[in-house]
């Protein structure tokens, strides 16, 4: 049916097939949600839902004192080693590093302490001071904890964050050299690996996924340490959704955490459930804009 059809009047000597009320408009030319955010949001939800508060993450550029110092993690670590970080050139530094907590670091490293005897090795402020995009949002954590031991008395708290970390790592169909890192900690007296058990369980039956197991697993700042593994049925096979521990004494006890207060943690990325909900097979097709989500 054409305007000079109706103008002209020939439409009455035409025939019409019934106008179908049901057939679907043309999608308008609009924007879109990323994937990830939406992603984002779900687990954001989650986590308040559960109580947790989120922590500030919008400090890319960190020091290695509090992305691997802080964490007891050695200076001469592999993860620490330029071909798994991304150390920045300017500013290379920090020089504003916490004046009374960087000695108690420096000893717990070199000499121990709290019961630990350390790594035995020469500590060097100039390792710490080196800056780098942060490898994982402990790093945030490690700064909410220090900042928690300071205050006049302790209080439990449930944190988490999710955002960006960066790793100097090979790219592939399921690696890239930044993703987004989803971590919960809880912080309180008298917690288990029980604790540490049930709140993953709660966390990822709200994601509908019931059957859960651990193995154990090593992490330099937690002891234990646990992978998280969940029955995948599509592929007849466990696989690995996260990991999870507890934070090493080494850690806490120099920032000044009471002796009986202990922090469970876990972590898991924000692609790789992102990639399985959406059904994508390369995580390349998460960067960039893609017409047919
Ligand atoms: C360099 O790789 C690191 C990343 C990322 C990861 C690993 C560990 C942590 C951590 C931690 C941690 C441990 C102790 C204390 C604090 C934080 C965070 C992210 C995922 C962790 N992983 C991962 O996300 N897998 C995953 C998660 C969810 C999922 O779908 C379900 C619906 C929810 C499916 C898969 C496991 C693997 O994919 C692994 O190969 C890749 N890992």
């Amino acid at each position: 049916l054409t305007p000079e059809m109706i103008a002209s009047g020939s439409w009455r000597s035409k025939t019409f097939k019934p106008y179908n009320f049901s057939a679907l408009g043309v999608p308008p030319a609009r924007g879109h949600l990323h994937p990830l955010l939406k992603v984002r949001a779900e687990f954001r939800q989650i986590f308040l839902e559960m109580g947790f508060s989120e922590m500030p993450t919008n400090r890319y550029v960190e020091s290695s004192f509090w992305n691997f110092d802080a964490l007891f993690q050695p200076q001469q670590h592999p993860a620490r080693d330029a071909h798994d970080t991304f150390f920045i050139s300017d500013p290379a530094n920090s020089v504003s590093l916490p004046a009374d907590y960087l000695p108690k670091v420096k000893r717990v490293h070199s000499q121990g302490g709290f019961g630990s005897q350390g790594y035995g090795y020469d500590w060097k402020l100039e390792e710490a001071q080196k800056n780098l995009l942060r490898t994982h949002t402990t790093a945030v954590s490690a700064r909410m904890l220090r900042q928690l031991a300071q205050e006049k008395e302790f209080r439990p708290v449930k944190y988490f964050s999710i955002d960006r970390v960066f790793r100097n790592e090979t790219l592939d169909a399921t690696h890239l050299a930044e993703f987004h890192q989803v971590e919960g900690l809880v912080a309180d007296r008298g917690l288990t690996l029980g604790h540490l058990m049930g709140v993953i369980n709660e966390f990822f039956k709200k994601l509908g996924i019931e059957q859960i197991r651990f193995k154990p697993a090593y992490n330099p700042y937690t002891e234990p340490s646990m992978e998280i593994f969940s029955w995948h049925a599509g592929l007849g096979k466990w696989v690995e959704i996260g990991n999870s521990g507890v934070f090493r004494p080494e850690m806490l006890l120099p920032m000044g955490l009471p002796e009986d207060v202990n922090v469970i943690a876990w972590g898991l990325s924000l692609e790789r459930p992102t990639m399985i909900k959406y059904k994508l097979d390369n995580i390349r097709d998460l960067c960039g804009h893609r017409v047919d989500l």
